[in-house]
């Protein structure tokens, strides 16, 4: 094997088109590449000359400390980068080894203790909980327990148009270590008829009787009910999970912070889109900045779903949800998602906290289904295998 790196790194910067091409022959011929053009300072995508010899590379390629054109502090990839098929990393993980679209670049990851730790900042700017923190952080009952003292997740949910939303999101809400579960809204049969452990409610959420936390929004719809349910929900003294339709209905973010409990919302790129007044595409582009930025401006706790699911809460490290996979992509599994959190969130679990376990679980549950070499999974799979995937972390 021959490596073509820093050999072909000095050539580029000697300048001159015939240095050039026969740098990109070197590469061409390279079985691997250690790829060390830029560091962690790097920014705005790779710059011409550096872009043709990449492109030229048809060996595997190994990044020193991350790809070469993709941003490190923030995920982001503003031009063309090197796409690794691993990187060696020293020190930490950088933001963009753990967010997307950068992430995708990286490759298999390896972390190597070089001896930074003094050098490294105490205060990391994103983190990402590792199987031991989850396990500490699940409610588990006392002897004292009852099913009300462990916590009661109300769920406002569904619609004529969309009544499956409403099962999904008690399906959630089942698994999430709540001891009840109440269901408000038109869709009490269809969620009756699947769980009759359900507690359900026809009238307003405010008079459905005590919970300990709110989840409203999947398939809610945006009409004057779906509104009044909002508003009764908001006007609640216990944490809220804001989701889906609820997001498009939501007040502007004074309104939010004036509520004592917890809100948490958790919007897909689009939704964040729409609550930004930004593009889809740029919250793809930018999901750190796009969370922090939904996050401050709501004064809420906001997790925002999708290929990198991250979770934001003011002053506080981003959660970065290292268990998500893509088959993960189905209808229904974020109203999956949002019963989970809503649960936890009623067992007492603060809502940063409460969010990322529930990612965490959510996204270990879809690969535990999916193993061992992918396959497509329906929605409602995820929640069935959630009490093996919480059994999993204990173990
Ligand atoms: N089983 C159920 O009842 C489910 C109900 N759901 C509910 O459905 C409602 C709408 O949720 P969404 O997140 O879809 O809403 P969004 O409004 O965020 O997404 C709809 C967007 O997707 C686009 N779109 C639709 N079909 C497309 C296609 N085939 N290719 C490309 N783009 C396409 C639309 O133009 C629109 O811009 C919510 O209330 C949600 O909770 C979903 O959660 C899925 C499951
Ligand atoms: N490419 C992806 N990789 C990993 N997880 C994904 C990806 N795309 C979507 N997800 C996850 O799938 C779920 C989809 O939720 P959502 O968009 O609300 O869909 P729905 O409204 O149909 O339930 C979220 O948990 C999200 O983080």
């Amino acid at each position: 094997m021959t490596s073509g790196g820093a050999g072909a790194d000095r050539e580029l910067t000697g300048g001159g088109s015939e240095a050039n091409g026969a740098a990109e022959a070197a590469v061409a011929r390279a079985d691997l590449v250690v790829d060390g053009i830029v560091g962690i300072g790097g920014k705005g995508g790779l710059r011409p000359d550096a872009e043709r010899l990449v492109r030229a590379v048809r060996g595997i390629v190994v990044a020193v400390d991350l790809p070469s054109g993709v941003d490190a502090d923030t995920g982001e990839v503003r031009g063309s980068a090197v796409r690794a098929d691993a990187t060696i990393t020293f020190g930490a993980y950088k933001p963009g080894l753990l967010i997307d679209p950068a992430r995708t670049h990286a490759g298999a990851l390896r972390l190597v203790d070089i001896g930074l730790d003094a050098h490294l900042p105490a205060d990391p700017d994103v983190e990402a909980l590792q199987h031991e923190d989850v396990a500490a952080l699940l409610p588990r009952p006392s002897a004292e327990s009852d099913k009300y003292r462990r916590g009661v997740v109300g769920v406002v949910a569904g619609s004529a148009r969309y009544p499956g939303a409403a099962v999904l999101a008690v399906s959630g809400a089942l698994r999430g270590g709540a001891g009840a579960v109440r269901y408000v809204g038109p869709a009490a049969d269809n969620v009756i008829s699947r769980f009759p452990e359900t507690l359900v409610h026809s009238g307003p959420p405010a008079k459905a009787g005590r919970v300990q936390s709110w989840v409203v929004g999947p398939g809610l719809g945006d009409g004057a009910a779906a509104r009044h349910s909002l508003e009764d929900v908001l006007a609640s003294d216990v944490p809220v999970l804001v989701d889906a339709d609820g997001l498009h209905l939501l007040p502007t973010g004074g309104d939010l912070r004036k509520r004592e409990a917890a809100t948490v919302l958790t919007p897909h790129a689009g939704e964040a889109a729409a609550l930004l007044g930004v593009s889809r595409e740029e919250v793809e582009a930018g999901r750190l900045a796009a969370v922090r930025a939904l996050s401050e401006r709501y004064g809420a706790t906001v997790l925002l779903k999708g290929s990198t699911t991250l979770i934001a809460a003011e002053q506080q490290p981003v959660r970065v949800n290292p268990t998500g996979v893509g088959w993960l992509a189905t209808a229904g599994s974020g109203d999956v998602l949002s019963g989970l959190i809503g649960s936890l969130l009623a067992t007492g679990l603060p809502a940063r906290d409460a969010a990322s376990v529930g990612a965490y679980l959510h996204g270990l549950a879809a690969r535990r289904t999916t193993a061992p070499h992918g396959a497509p999974i329906a929605a409602y799979d995820v929640s069935t295998a959630l009490t093996d995937t919480w059994r999993d972390v204990l173990a």
